[in-house]
């Protein structure tokens, strides 16, 4: 697997507030890397000191075999999470100026503009002022921005954020694109549904530090413990009685029982008291967004498992 972007012992500090601490992580060809963590965790200040918008206290950042301020970054693509375009210039233009920040020939990227404008429904918009665009269709543009010089390596901070479904799966799409054709691609998101459909990978920050780092098969298998959904008229203290349960949410006649992490699924589920009311049962991995939450909230699935909060 070919490292194109790697981050190791990453420190920051804001005055005394340390907010990056031993931030360490790759990113190779052709895969979907995801930085994820609760608002405030050093996603985006981890982002600018790759893109060289802030310098690192402690650490090194190397891109392919460049490191720090020597790193070429017209070979990365940005979408920053502010979003933002000059108003009173034609979309085309834009584009061609993003292009010729980057180096990249003109006439290439004209073509491009043209095709990626096409398949993002904004065909004939080319001519159009930014200021006459919806803030969606203002976001399309600012990602074609950051695609058409074909970078390397692709940032992209909240991509979805502010997107109609139908532009999200756009997107979507199109990201996995990118990746399938070689581009590294590092995603900050907050959808913990898309991630958990498009990314391969996932490093999972809080308060500075990392908490998760691994590949989604292993983060499933490691963290999504089980749980059980059962429809019925139960009394929850009887539920909370019930062997290797950790807690249980209760919702009318909806109960969750949450289950501790080496739980074998077909012993636990003959341990169930018969005098349950059961009209339908089910037992599932909890979801990465389920995971986050427990993280975000210290609700211990991390200790569980072993790993150390900041
Ligand atoms: N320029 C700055 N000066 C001082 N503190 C800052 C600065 N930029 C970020 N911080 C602090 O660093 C910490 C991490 O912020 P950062 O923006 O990296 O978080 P984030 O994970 O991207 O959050 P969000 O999901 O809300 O975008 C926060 O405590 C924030 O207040």
């Amino acid at each position: 697997m070919e490292r194109v972007l790697s981050v190791s012992q990453l420190g920051k500090s804001f005055k005394n507030d340390k907010v990056l601490s031993d931030i360490s992580f790759d990113v190779h060809k052709g895969e979907i890397m995801a930085i994820l963590g609760p608002n405030g965790a050093g996603k985006s200040t981890t982002i600018r000191n790759i893109m060289g918008i802030l310098y690192p206290d402690e650490g090194e950042i190397n891109f392919h075999n460049h490191k720090g301020k020597e790193i070429p970054r017209h070979r990365i693509g940005y979408l920053p999470e502010e979003r933002g375009l000059y108003k009173n210039v034609k979309v085309m233009d834009i584009l061609l100026y993003f292009a010729e920040l980057k180096d990249y020939p003109k006439e290439k990227a004209r073509k491009r503009a043209l095709e990626y404008l096409k398949k993002f429904d904004l065909e004939g918009k080319d001519k159009v002022s930014v200021e006459e665009l919806s803030k969606g269709m203002g976001q399309k543009v600012q990602f074609i921005g950051s695609i058409i010089h074909e970078p390397d390596l692709l940032i992209l901070d909240e991509p979805f954020s502010g997107l109609d479904p139908v532009s999200q799966e756009l997107f979507k799409q199109e990201i996995k694109e990118l990746a399938a054709k070689g581009t590294a691609i590092l995603l900050s998101s907050h959808q913990m549904n898309l991630v958990e459909q498009m990314c391969d990978r996932l490093f999972l920050i809080h308060r500075g530090r990392k908490v998760i780092y691994g590949s989604m098969d292993e983060v499933k298998t490691e963290y999504a413990n089980f749980k059980c959904t059962i429809h019925g008229q139960n009394n929850i203290s009887e539920l909370e009685k019930v062997p290797e349960v950790t807690r249980v949410e209760q919702n009318g006649d909806i109960s969750i029982l949450y289950l501790t992490q080496d739980v074998r699924v077909s012993t636990w589920i003959k341990s169930l008291p018969d005098t349950l009311d059961i009209q339908e049962l089910s037992v599932d991995r909890i979801s990465l967004h389920e995971i986050f939450i427990d993280i975000a909230t210290d609700r211990n699935i991390a200790e569980e498992a072993g790993v150390q909060h900041a």
